[in-house]
């Protein structure tokens, strides 16, 4: 057994199967018996449980498994395009699309597939998507599920074009809460926020951590590479760091809006929260044969947890 975990192959930790749709999906095990699922539809990461089987990402009970709309639940990719501002479907197309499993992917640092678990991925746009969105690329998207239990999304964008483009960008990731109201967000006070709800009006954040008493939709701008969130009553943080991706979006539907959607469960509103890391208010460019990266790390810990680690957060 301790030679099993001391040549863990990544390979051996992987299983491909069909979901409801008889779509691939991907399930990624560590040794510990941690798990994510990833599914081809979308490159969504549809579920992460801990070592004891908890689900930490939301899925609504109303989810519709059906392409081309993406799962209201896990982390739904926004690509090319976030939200409504521009030409494109609701945050893009990458999160409607089928993706497919790259065995030769290109090389990424010893340091992110080293004992992990992980998946390759790959979207390159149909001649339809080059129709309403004529620029090519190439997204590759590394899902990995580290032996600690941290899940890890890299995602890569190539310009394969001849001309420049840009694009925004977010892991749109439903955090799975005991109760919204018992939540609350920290390390983006002081921050300088669009606020959705109030036609993308700049505002700053006041206060000591964010809580959440009704409907939030918020892009907090250049915000730091670690957050966290904390359950108070779950006992639980997640602890979310990000890199190449500038904004964190907090979004919760709350009761009105949530009825309104087909594929949202009445009251389930109180048991997620979504926090994104994002690229919203700078679009990134990349020139011909440039490439972006985009790495979200999701930890969780007990709320006891006090570490240097999350500096500048405060240790409760
Ligand atoms: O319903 P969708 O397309 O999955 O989007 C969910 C929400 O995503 C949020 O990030 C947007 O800011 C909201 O305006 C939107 O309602």
């Amino acid at each position: 057994m301790g030679h099993y975990a001391a040549v863990w192959d990544h390979r051996a930790a992987i299983e491909v199967t069909k979901d409801w749709n008889g779509i691939d999906q991907v399930v990624l095990r560590n040794p510990q018996g941690a798990s994510v699922r990833v599914s081809l539809h979308g490159g969504q990461v549809t579920s992460w449980r801990n070592d004891r089987g908890e689900e930490l990402l939301f899925t609504s009970s109303k989810a519709i498994f059906k392409p081309p709309k993406a799962m209201r639940g896990g982390i739904p990719i926004c690509f090319p395009q976030f939200g409504n501002c521009g030409s494109l479907e609701q945050h893009g197309f990458a999160r409607n699309r089928i993706w497919t499993i790259d065995d030769n992917p290109p090389p990424l640092p010893p340091n992110d597939s080293h004992g992990k678990s992980f998946v390759d991925l790959v979207l390159k746009p149909s001649e339809e998507d080059l129709k309403c969105w004529p620029h090519s690329f190439e997204f590759c998207l590394r899902v990995s599920l580290a032996a600690d239990g941290h899940l890890v999304l890299i995602s890569r964008v190539r310009n394969i074009n001849g001309k420049p483009f840009s694009f925004s960008f977010a892991y749109h990731t439903y955090l799975s809460v005991s109760d919204i109201s018992e939540v609350r967000i920290e390390g983006l006070e002081t921050i300088d926020y669009l606020d959705n709800l109030r036609q993308r009006q700049r505002f700053t954040e006041q206060g000591d951590a964010l809580t959440f008493e009704s409907e939030v939709d918020q892009v907090y701008l250049s915000s730091p590479n670690v957050i966290a969130v904390l359950d108070h009553e779950r006992k639980r943080t997640y602890v979310i760091r990000k890199e190449g991706l500038p904004d964190t979006v907090v979004w919760n539907p709350w009761e009105r809006k949530s009825k309104m959607m087909v594929d949202f469960g009445d009251e389930e509103y109180k048991q997620m929260l979504c926090v994104d890391g994002a690229a919203i208010e700078k679009p990134i460019t990349l020139k011909p044969g440039e490439e972006w990266t985009g790495r979200l790390e999701l930890a969780v810990v007990p709320s006891s947890f006090c570490s240097e680690d999350l500096d500048p957060l405060r240790c409760p």
